[in-house]
């Protein structure tokens, strides 16, 4: 089981423009087309899969929110700020 990052540790590696909300990290995307969005959404959910590590992904029709937490390890491991890089590197 991976561990939780503590607080100092979330911090320091959480990437520009992602923020933390309790135990999840979350960052809205903004596009000024819908199907934009709808793409990126599908692309940040092959990367989830391919790393089988899962977000909730929100699709609006101006942005795409994306949470991250590790359900198993009840909290935010490096798993999810690893991910977060991986889905701003599809943007
Ligand atoms: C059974 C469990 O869902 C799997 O081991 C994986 C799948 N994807 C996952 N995604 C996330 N965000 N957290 C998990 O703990 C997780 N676990």
């Amino acid at each position: 089981m991976p561990n939780r990052l503590d607080d100092d540790e979330i911090d320091r590696r959480l990437p520009d423009d992602w923020e933390r909300e309790g135990d999840e990290i979350v960052r809205v995307y903004t596009f000024d087309d819908y199907l934009d969005g709808v793409t990126f959404a599908t692309q940040v959910a092959e990367v989830a899969d391919e790393e089988f590590h899962h977000p909730e992904i929100r699709i609006r029709y101006d942005e795409v929110e994306v949470r991250l937490t590790s359900h198993e390890a009840g909290g935010i491991t490096d798993a999810d700020v690893r991910l977060a890089g991986l889905f701003d590197a599809e943007r």
